[in-house]
């Protein structure tokens, strides 16, 4: 088992920021992870990676159980690529120094790089279609081009489990398509994480999310297979909405009606 979450709830004052929440992700399957503003996907992704611990419930990763196990080893298996990590990157690193930071999980270079890394810092930059950009600075790079070096980074620690957080927001249409075909590359590698892709905007969810977390308010919504959640009557409900629905190349397209 990926994620073994048993019915996991966390208090803050007096509201549940999360209530009952259980979740479990298995080898060979992707998640999407959605819920609108406030719903309490960071707090369940900070919890997932130890740095919260929920008030009630049980909180597995990767087979280790937390309180039974050193969460500093445990995350060094875990890749969080967000937003807030891109503030606190050296923005004079050139894109390969930060991909080859990810294998040390630092920020900036400090160890000793083998042939090795940089072959691979390379290959991950290929992969995320960077190889032009590896020598210019962070600070030069359009959000598109940062976040794919921001996946090449995660990838270079070999995470087994690699959480996504809104990798596309602040993309145009053709950023978002081609960051989300390279999602889609990582997801079909057999020898590659599971993926868990957080995001408020359904569109975003590829075929390759078998499963579908959706999260209302602190509590799980809708858990399962993904076309068991991307239904018309499932998003109306979730949204409080009308909501009518596409289907186009196994992804789903939402209006209001
Ligand atoms: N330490 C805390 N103390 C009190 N309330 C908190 C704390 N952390 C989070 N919350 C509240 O819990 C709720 C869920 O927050 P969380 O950041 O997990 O939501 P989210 O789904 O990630 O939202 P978004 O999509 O906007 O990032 C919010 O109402 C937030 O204000």
């Amino acid at each position: 088992m990926v994620v073994d979450i048993n019915s996991i709830s966390w208090k803050r004052g007096e509201d549940w920021i999360l209530r009952d929440v259980s979740w479990h992700i298995r080898r060979g399957e992707h998640w999407s992870l959605v819920g609108l503003n406030g719903s309490g996907k960071t707090t369940l992704l900070n919890m997932i990676c130890g740095y919260l611990w929920p008030t009630s419930g049980s909180v597995s990763v990767l087979g280790e159980t937390f309180g039974r196990c050193d969460l500093r080893e445990l995350r060094k298996r875990i890749g969080w690529v967000s937003n807030s990590l891109q503030e606190k990157l050296h923005q004079e690193n050139t894109a390969k120094e930060i991909v080859l930071s990810g294998r040390f999980a630092s920020i900036g270079l400090y160890d000793h790089i083998t042939p090795e890394d940089e072959a691979r810092a390379e290959g991950f930059l290929r992969l995320m279609r960077c190889e032009a950009l590896m020598d210019r600075a962070y600070q030069t790079f359009s959000q598109g081009e940062r976040q794919r070096i921001l996946i090449a980074r995660a990838l270079m620690a070999s995470p087994e489990l690699l959480i996504l957080d809104e990798p596309c927001t602040g993309l145009d249409l053709l950023a978002r398509e081609q960051l989300l075909e390279m999602i889609d590359k990582i997801a079909q590698d057999p020898h590659g994480p599971t993926l868990i892709y957080v995001t408020h905007h359904v569109e975003e969810i590829l075929p390759c999310f078998t499963h579908t977390l959706m999260l209302k308010k602190g509590e799980v919504f809708h858990s399962g297979p993904t076309p068991s959640a991307l239904t018309t009557e499932q998003l109306t409900d979730f949204f409080e909405t009308p909501i009518a629905l596409k289907q186009q190349d196994e992804r789903v397209w939402l209006s209001l009606v």
